[in-house]
């Protein structure tokens, strides 16, 4: 499973590249908007931190199929090598997604909270589909089962499309899909670091020193002893 962030903040981007093995960023409308900047100076500072092996998925604006194909052209015009245009799972965004596809143009389908949608999205040539797990959660399904089904459809039916899983909360949601080895995850920066944050681990390496520093004419490091 990929692990992507899902944040246009530049500087939680960059310390997170730092210490984790991050295969992209996403971004959607709301978070560019909370970023303050310039949609595209925003998403060009972010191409530049991780690099043009790394994915960068943003997405569409327009709501009818033939601003939202101009939308996407542009994202990936500027953006580079993969550079995924998000596109909503809804008709205009089928229609959109067709024209896409045979130009060529990666997509990832969002806004899906249904198998059928993933399903639709596939065969119109979208390479990811991102079901909302969280949101999915709150309206009283299974996010996680419902990621798990789409993973499960696309491979019955020989669709080459990918699980994007999107909108997670807690560390628990990541683990079960990557459990069931959907294609990737996107994880806001605080649930990023929550995956591995524990006190029991803490506590164990700070024992470790503890103890290593108490060995008579030991230096601070193994380098150094
Ligand atoms: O419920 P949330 O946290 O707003 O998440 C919605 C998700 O949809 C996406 O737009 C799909 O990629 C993500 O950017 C975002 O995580």
């Amino acid at each position: 499973m990929k692990l992507l962030i899902d944040d246009a903040d530049v500087d939680a981007i960059t310390r997170l590249v730092d210490y984790y093995p991050i295969d992209g960023v996403t971004t959607n409308p709301s978070i560019l908007a909370k970023s303050g900047r310039q949609p595209f100076d925003a998403l060009r500072e972010i191409r530049s931190i991780i690099g043009s092996g790394a994915e960068l998925h943003a997405q569409v604006v327009a709501r009818d199929a033939a601003g939202m194909i101009e939308d996407a052209k542009r994202i990936v015009g500027e953006l580079g090598p993969n550079t995924f245009a998000k596109v909503p799972s809804v008709p205009e965004g089928f229609k959109a997604m067709k024209t896409l596809s045979s130009a060529g143009v990666p997509i990832t389908a969002t806004a899906v909270y249904t198998p059928l949608q993933a399903f639709i999205a596939a065969k119109s040539g979208a390479s990811y589909a991102a079901p909302y797990i969280n949101r999915i959660d709150n309206m009283g399904y299974d996010g996680v089962a419902v990621a798990c089904s789409i993973h499960d459809i696309f491979r019955a039916n020989g669709l080459d499309c990918n699980v994007l899983a999107a909108s997670f909360k807690n560390s628990q949601q990541v683990l079960e899909l990557a459990r069931h080895g959907v294609g990737a995850s996107t994880v806001a920066s605080s649930v990023i670091d929550g995956l591995v944050k524990n006190a029991a681990i803490d506590a164990a390496v700070d024992a470790f020193t503890a103890d290593f520093e108490g060995l008579a004419g030991a230096g601070k490091t193994m380098a150094t002893c």
